[in-house]
Parts: C-alpha cells; sequence; structure tokens
C-alpha cells in the first residue's frame, strides 16, 4: 500500500498568465511567489506552492501528492508498476519546476494525471497574501472522473486512502488523514479538476469573501452553504479558463477508527448542501393534521 502524506499541489495549464495569476492573487488572495521557465508559483500556506500555473493550453495538468522519502517513493513505483499502472519518473529539471526533490507521474484509470512528489520545499515564512481572505491552507482538491466507485476502488487499494462519505453514485470523499477528505471524487464525463479547495480561518471569512466576490462580480458556483458531509460552510466560484474554486470553514476530523462512511442521496435537496433542508412542515403531516382537524 502507498502511504500519501499530504496533498501537494495542482499543476494546471493556462492560455492566459496574466489573468489566471492575477485572479489568484487579487481575488482568491493567494500570495504569487514567482516565475520560471513559463511556470508561475501561487501560495497559500507553508508549501512554497499549493497552485501553479504553467503557459500553454488552459486546463488541469496534474495533481499532485506527497510521500515520507524516496525510500518510499521507489516502492510506490514499483506497486503502481506491479499494479499495471504506467509510471513515469520525473527529471531532474521537471522536479526543479515542482519546487520538489523527486516525483513519478501516472494516470488515474481515467486520464487524470497524479503526481507522487517528496521533498516538496516548505517556506518558513507565513505567505503574503493578495488580500486578507482568511486562507490558511490548501484544503482539498477534487478530482472529476465518470466512475466514482471505480475511483474509490483505484485509490483505496493502492492508496492509505479511506472512504469517510458517498454522496450516493455522484461523488466520493477521501481521507489518508483525520481531515474528512483531501481527495474528493465528483461524477463527470471527463477526466478534470473539479474544484481545489481553500480552508478559511474562520465563517466570517467565508461570508466577507462571498460579499467580495459578489462586488467583484465573480461568478458564484454554489452556496454560501453547509456541506452535511464534512459539516463546513462553503462558497464555490468560478475563476478564469473555468478553474472553480471553494472557501469553506470547519471541516471536520474523523477520529474514530470505526467510522462508517454514510451514503447521502445526492437527489435530496440537501445531500450537498444542508442549508437547503426542507423548511415547510411535509406535506403528510400538513394533510394528516388537516385531516385530523388540527
Ligand atoms: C460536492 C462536492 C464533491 C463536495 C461535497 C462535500 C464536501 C464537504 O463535505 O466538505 C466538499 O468539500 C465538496 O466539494
Ligand atoms: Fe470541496
Amino acid at each position: 500500500m502507498i502511504t500519501l502524506h499530504d496533498i501537494a499541489y495542482v499543476r494546471s495549464g493556462t492560455a492566459d498568465a496574466a489573468t489566471a495569476v492575477g485572479f489568484a492573487v487579487d481575488v482568491v488572495g493567494m500570495e504569487l511567489l514567482g516565475h520560471e521557465d513559463g511556470v508561475w508559483y501561487l501560495r497559500a500556506d507553508q508549501r512554497h506552492h499549493c497552485l501553479a500555473f504553467e503557459e500553454g493550453e488552459a486546463g488541469v495538468l496534474a495533481s499532485g501528492f506527497s510521500l515520507a522519502d524516496a525510500e518510499a517513493l521507489a516502492d510506490a513505483e514499483n506497486q503502481l508498476t506491479a499494479a499495471g499502472v504506467t509510471v513515469v519518473r520525473g527529471t531532474p529539471k521537471q522536479a526543479r519546476s515542482r519546487r520538489v526533490e523527486d516525483f513519478l507521474a501516472f494516470d488515474d484509470p481515467f486520464g487524470n494525471r497524479i503526481e507522487l512528489v517528496t521533498g516538496q520545499v516548505q517556506l518558513a515564512r507565513p505567505p503574503h497574501f493578495g488580500r486578507p481572505a482568511g486562507i490558511t491552507e490548501f484544503g482539498h482538491l477534487c478530482l472529476d472522473a465518470p466512475d466514482v466507485r471505480e475511483a474509490y476502488r483505484f485509490w483505496s487499494t493502492l492508496f492509505n486512502i479511506k472512504v469517510s462519505d458517498w454522496i450516493g453514485e455522484l461523488a466520493c470523499l477521501m481521507r489518508f488523514d483525520p481531515v474528512h477528505h483531501k481527495l474528493a471524487v465528483f461524477r463527470g464525463s471527463e477526466p478534470g479538476l473539479c474544484h481545489i479547495n481553500f480552508q478559511v480561518d474562520s465563517l466570517d471569512d467565508v461570508m466577507r469573501n462571498w460579499r467580495f466576490l459578489q462586488e467583484r462580480g465573480v461568478e458564484i458556483e454554489m452556496g454560501p452553504g453547509r456541506h452535511p458531509q464534512s459539516t463546513a460552510i462553503f462558497v464555490y466560484f468560478k475563476g478564469p479558463e473555468g478553474l472553480t474554486y471553494e472557501y469553506s470553514y470547519g471541516v471536520r476530523r474523523i477520529e474514530e477508527p470505526d467510522w462508517v462512511p454514510r451514503v447521502f442521496d445526492p437527489s435530496e435537496p440537501d445531500a450537498i448542501d444542508m442549508w437547503r433542508g426542507p423548511t415547510q412542515r411535509p406535506s403528510t403531516q400538513a394533510q394528516l393534521h388537516r385531516a385530523l382537524g388540527a
């Protein structure tokens, strides 16, 4: 089993770096750490970067996960190869571009490019945020896949991944540490990045960000709302070239060794946002009361 230590980064292509980077700094609130050889590095926490824009065609390029060390990386290569997964080792130049010591790359069963990295550079100083969005850390990434159950089988058989909750066959929320999820898979017709999440420091930060996004005319995709799964309060919004960002606050941790994943019904209005729950008395109760002359 391959032991994932943490999420590392999302690497995304951009045909318009100025707009993509400008949004990440001025709207999302990240720090532009710098750029080199056509790659722009955005920072949100101790990581050197958690979002890299690479000049070229727009669209997600890879999602990076960190492993403990070189031995773990070599072992991962052996396990993936034994499982019939084609593995490509990164070159020193490519590793430098990712600010990691070493890495390997492979595709999940749907064509999502995954990179396992060691020695992701960390910076001691706190980020110089583009604006005070209250970001505390890169929280999770959500991939698209046509078959969520198959995605779960892939991740849970090869990695230290457990499912925390299901939203039917629509989404799978997975963890490899006590955080409710750091990897999610959402049903989509094509591989891709559903969204990138940033944790913020307070409920006020979610709501202040929502107001800021509205005033900037940013497309709000969903929320503010509250996820019944992690109980986090969230807002999703659209950035340039279709990159969806999510701020959320209050993601729960799962400390119970005997946690049993729940299955939420995606046909229910409150499956993703518990604030969309019924506000009226269920019609059956109302009918019953009327019938009883209450
Ligand atoms: C709808 C998506 C996949 C989703 C569902 C639940 C949570 C959560 O409980 O925090 C998310 O962060 C999501 O992005
Ligand atoms: Fe999310």
